[in-house]
């Protein structure tokens, strides 16, 4: 047998394990397993003469093979080993297409992540300003490579609206073409979007649906500027996003990806886009009102009821889906680029759905092409590391978003709590300590008074980590991460309630 180092090539499986405290947590290249995949693909590896330091065979009845191996005392956590593999089937498929992709990778080990943390944080440091948010002006450099498919080289978005003194047109206009007039402007109607049949609006209209923009409707405000909660005269409320004034000319662009991207997408988990006004002085978009606030809300108990752990559960689950969606179903992949806990919203049966895609960008359509470079956007502290660094975009840099997410769910916290103590105010580099040191319960949000499973913990723990590892090879699918948090869920209804 042959005793290999860190990162040399060897058999089909990256396998790793750790034993804090006894627990015990299995991956395959770097999706958490159970002890029998994990002793599978060891034996595997094994049986190719490709052994490796650390690797757990005390528990897959490798006993002998110890001795042949310089065990450390204490914590151990290993690595790397990646071969091209066979075809398999079920779990053994996304292993191989995981081990496929990662053929060159480093993977998540305790020493790059401790190393990509404090790089993280200082980023962290280095961007919160006054606000813990980032939109990084285009550089130069991204100018140049950004891609053509991007929507910041539309130079002009038609716009879709009715004339403002159609007296006792109903608000709701179905979609006809014989209804939309000609116009040269560029806020003239959209062909594309006009077939698409949303709810369209005058200014007056608009106004009126708002009560003026009354203050009594306003339901929130972001970088965009306010939103509204407003009724159309059929009974129908909707959300209706107002732009700050002040902002026009930088927002142009976000608002045209903003109306093209949600006009194509209809998922129960994605906020829908219903309709939208482009004329003179007024930038409004109008989307599906969904009654229940959002987690970040929810989170932070601002909304009266804490969240049980099946509702965050079901919640990761809605919001993979979504993302799901956007990246694999829609027409043309979607990048979302601003995953966080205050772009979910939630309905009152507590099912999540995504919004806000004032930031999203298609990805690369063509087969070979895997990234699109485009200027950092997004929200410190969810922002993909990887994608600060390269300018390259791709769905990876969702799953990093929502693996801080997760940890949100998870303990409650925010991404960045600067009144923590120093070793606690990066929430994924607190995590990532935590679970190395086996205390997944102390990390459970406190105000969640139900116990839970620690081996359900260490799987939610595992795959948030996971998500946002460092470097995006290293991370999985979206449609992989929802798989594996209904494959929890279902662990949890089954047996996952602590006594
Ligand atoms: N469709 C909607 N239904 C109900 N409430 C909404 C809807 N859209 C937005 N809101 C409310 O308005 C608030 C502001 O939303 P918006 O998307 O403009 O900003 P944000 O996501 O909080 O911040 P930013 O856009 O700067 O990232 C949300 O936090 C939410 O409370």
């Amino acid at each position: 047998s042959r005793l290999l180092g860190h990162k040399e090539a060897c058999g089909i499986y990256r396998v790793d394990y750790s034993d804090d405290l006894n627990r015990q947590v299995f991956y395959v290249n770097g999706i958490l397993a159970d002890k029998d995949l994990f002793c599978k693909a060891l034996k595997f590896d094994h049986a190719e003469h490709c052994v490796i330091q650390n690797v757990g065979f005390q528990y897959c009845g490798l006993d002998l093979l110890i001795d042949e191996l310089h065990f450390k005392s204490g914590r151990k956590f290993i690595h790397k080993v990646v071969r091209q593999g066979s075809n398999g089937h079920n779990f053994d498929d996304t292993l191989q297409k995981a081990t496929e992709k990662h053929a060159d990778d480093i993977s998540v080990t305790p020493k790059n992540l401790v190393m990509a943390v404090p790089a993280f944080f200082i980023l962290c440091c280095g961007l919160i300003c006054p606000c813990f948010r980032s939109r990084k002006k285009e550089t130069d450099q991204s100018a140049l490579v950004k891609d053509p498919n991007s929507m910041d080289s539309t130079c002009s978005l038609e716009m879709n609206f009715v004339p403002e003194k159609a007296p006792g047109s109903p608000l709701r206009v179905p979609a006809s073409p014989l209804r939309v007039p000609p116009s040269p402007s560029r806020f003239s109607m959209s062909p594309k979007l006009n077939r698409i049949g949303s709810i369209h609006l005058n200014m007056n209209q608009a106004l009126k649906a708002t009560q003026n923009f009354s203050s009594s409707l306003k339901i929130g405000e972001g970088g965009f500027g306010m939103v509204y909660k407003a009724q159309l005269p059929d009974g129908q409320t909707v959300a209706i996003k107002r732009a700050k004034k002040e902002h026009f000319d930088a927002l142009s662009n976000e608002f045209r990806s903003e109306v093209e991207l949600l006009a194509k997408i209809e998922h129960r988990n994605l906020v829908r886009l219903l309709g939208f006004v482009d004329k003179g002085n007024e930038r409004l978009i109008i989307t599906e009102y969904v009654a229940n606030g959002t987690l970040r809300e929810h989170l932070d108990g601002g909304r009266g009821k804490i969240l049980d752990f099946n509702q965050r559960l079901e919640i990761a689950i809605d919001i993979a889906h979504g993302l799901t969606y956007l990246h694999l179903y829609a027409e043309k992949q979607i990048i979302h680029r601003d995953v966080k806990s205050s772009n979910i919203l939630l309905t009152e049966s507590m099912r999540a759905k995504v919004a806000d895609f004032g930031f999203a960008r298609l990805g690369g359509s063509d087969a070979d092409k895997t990234h699109v470079s485009t200027q950092v956007k997004g929200t410190v502290g969810y922002l993909d590391p990887e994608y600060m660094k390269t300018y390259q975009l791709t769905p990876k840099s969702d799953v990093y978003s929502f693996g801080v997410l997760l940890l949100e769910v998870l303990t409650g916290r925010r991404p960045v709590e600067l009144r923590r103590p120093p070793d606690e105010r990066v929430t994924l580099r607190w995590v990532f300590r935590k679970y190395n040191e086996g205390s997944v319960l102390e990390m459970l949000d406190p105000q969640m008074k139900e116990s839970v499973n620690g081996e359900i913990l260490v799987k939610m723990f595992g795959l948030a980590i996971q998500c946002a590892a460092p470097t995006r090879k290293d991370r999985p699918d979206m449609k992989i991460v929802g798989e594996q948090l209904w494959a929890i869920r279902m662990d949890y209804l089954r047996n996952g309630r602590r006594q």
